[in-house]
């Protein structure tokens, strides 16, 4: 101190004063890169969070961009020493991302220096406990759902008998994509996320934490497509369990035990697999005279034994679990499972009505109207059409007006098919009223020829009692 001149000094040290005062107002927070050896996730989920930050943030001037695997997906980030401020609740925090050098462990034989990255998180200290309690929990779970939203999506099938071989599902069908029902969309998507929100509502009851559908109607009306956008919707993988690709229930429990939370199980057309049940009672028969066989044919799988199943097993283990079940003929199905409480849901997928298609068109034109709509709404609504019928001619055309003069020359072509089975239908009734007169007029002859008998039969009963009796019977119940 002696060495410098007294002016200096008082300089440097008003100096220092005005900087503390400066800085007594705020509290910083330091996050960084690494924690010993592991990845900081508050550093990720800051990072993934800020990125979101960024375009309103333009005043920075080094942007960092790059991409983990696809090119098109590009995640900005800040670049060391650059700054940016964000707003959250009114309150302000400013961001800055530094870098710190730190030597090497030059022992451990990986040498040089490191460069340890840290966000340093500034804020007047009155937010304190708003920055800790609010503001980056805030953060974390933004960051947390901006990871599932970008989580890749596959699709498990059981190729083998035991095992679960996954692909990519990249499937674009979404709840704005798909035609149907706008009120039954709303109620599925209500129901989905309600599941989702109540984990602790299952917990307490001691159920399970899954939700089952059945999916029922004709073929291309977007069962499948459905799935996929649930799939989408909750970015949870899909199961598609091939039933008559299992063997045994041991097979059945490992590939169940072998999904992963966060899953939708799939098993389509239940209704082709419900002939499970009898080949194995057919099985049974066979083998009653030999035991391993017997033994076998008890390990088959069922559509009650796969229900039970997901019951037992997924009600201590697992959770998340969505199970869905489609079939082409509700009608067709094994009572058991169209119980109340066995499917939580049960969504019927229809033909194509006008509201359907005008999302489709929505879809494939980015249309909202069109001068032939009110002559295919009026069709759509005369004749059945399936959405994947309507959707293969509207993207067969890139054009719009030629597309939509396919679909209506469609609709007409079915009204006209329809039209000529419905005069068929109603000559063959016609015809069938026609003979049904005749066989009433011939039922009639054929009365009087019984009376006929069995005034002769009661005359006859006096000779060969039985005979003639029995006879006369049975002539009177086949007329009758
Ligand atoms: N409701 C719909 N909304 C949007 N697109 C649909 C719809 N229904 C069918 N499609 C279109 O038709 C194609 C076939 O539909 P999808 O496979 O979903 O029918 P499905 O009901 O599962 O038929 P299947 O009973 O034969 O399995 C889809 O790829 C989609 O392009
Ligand atoms: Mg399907």
């Amino acid at each position: 101190n002696e060495l410098l001149p007294s002016e200096v000094r008082d300089a440097l040290s008003s100096a220092l004063a005005s900087l503390r005062s400066r800085m007594t107002w705020q509290h910083t927070i330091v996050i960084e890169e690494t924690e010993g050896w592991s990845s900081n996730r508050v550093y990720n989920a800051v990072k993934a969070y800020l990125a979101t930050r960024i375009n309103t943030n333009i005043n920075m001037q080094r942007l960092r961009v790059s991409s983990a695997d696809e090119p098109e997906k590009m995640v900005v980030s800040m670049e060391a020493g650059e700054e940016m401020t964000d707003v959250y609740q009114g309150a302000e925090f400013k961001w800055c991302l530094v870098t710190r050098e730190v030597s090497g462990d030059l022992n451990n034989g990986d040498g040089g220096a490191r460069e340890i990255r840290s966000y340093e998180l500034s804020f007047n200290k009155r937010h304190k406990e708003k920055a800790l309690k609010e503001y980056l929990p805030f953060i974390a779970a933004t960051a947390k759902a901006i990871k599932d939203q970008e989580r890749s999506l596959s699709i498990y099938m059981n190729e083998r008998y035991d095992e679960w071989s996954p692909i990519d599902l990249q499937h674009p069908s979404t709840f704005d994509t798909l035609a149907m029902d706008q009120k039954q969309k709303q109620s599925i998507v209500d129901d989905l996320d309600r599941f989702i929100k109540r984990k602790d509502y299952y917990r307490r009851i001691g159920k399970a934490w899954k939700r089952g559908y059945l999916l029922y109607g004709p073929p291309g009306t977007g069962k499948s497509s459905l799935i996929a956008a649930i799939a989408n919707h909750l970015r949870f993988n899909i199961y598609d369990l091939e039933l008559t690709g299992v063997d045994s229930n041991s097979d059945l429990r490992r590939l169940l035990v072998g999904m992963t939370n966060r899953s939708i199980l799939v098993v389509e057309d239940i209704d082709c697999t419900i002939e499970l049940k009898q080949r194995e009672e057919d099985d049974k028969e066979h083998a009653k005279s030999n035991s391993t066989e017997k033994k076998k044919a008890e390990d088959k799988v069922t559509l009650s034994g796969l229900l039970n199943f997901i019951d037992g097993l997924w009600s201590t283990s697992g959770e998340e679990r969505v199970i869905i079940f489609t079939t082409n003929y509700k009608e067709r199905l094994d009572p058991a499972l169209l119980r109340p409480g066995r499917m939580d849901m049960h969504i019927h997928m229809g033909y194509c009505t006008t509201e359907a298609f005008r999302i489709l068109a929505n879809n494939y034109h980015s249309i909202d109207y069109h001068v032939t709509y009110p002559e295919i709404e009026a069709l759509i609504e005369e004749v059945t059409v399936t959405p994947a019928e309507v959707a293969e001619v509207l993207m067969r055309n890139d054009n719009t007006d030629v597309a939509l003069h396919d679909l209506v020359e469609l609709l007409k072509l079915k009204k006209k098919d329809a039209t000529e089975i419905e005069t068929e239908s109603k000559q063959a009734e016609e015809k069938k009223d026609a003979n049904e007169i005749k066989t009433q007029s011939m039922q009639v002859d054929e009365k009087k020829i019984v009376d006929e008998i069995k005034t002769e039969s009661v005359q006859v009963e006096k000779k060969d009692d039985k005979k003639v009796v029995v006879k006369s019977e049975f002539t009177e119940n086949e007329s009758g």
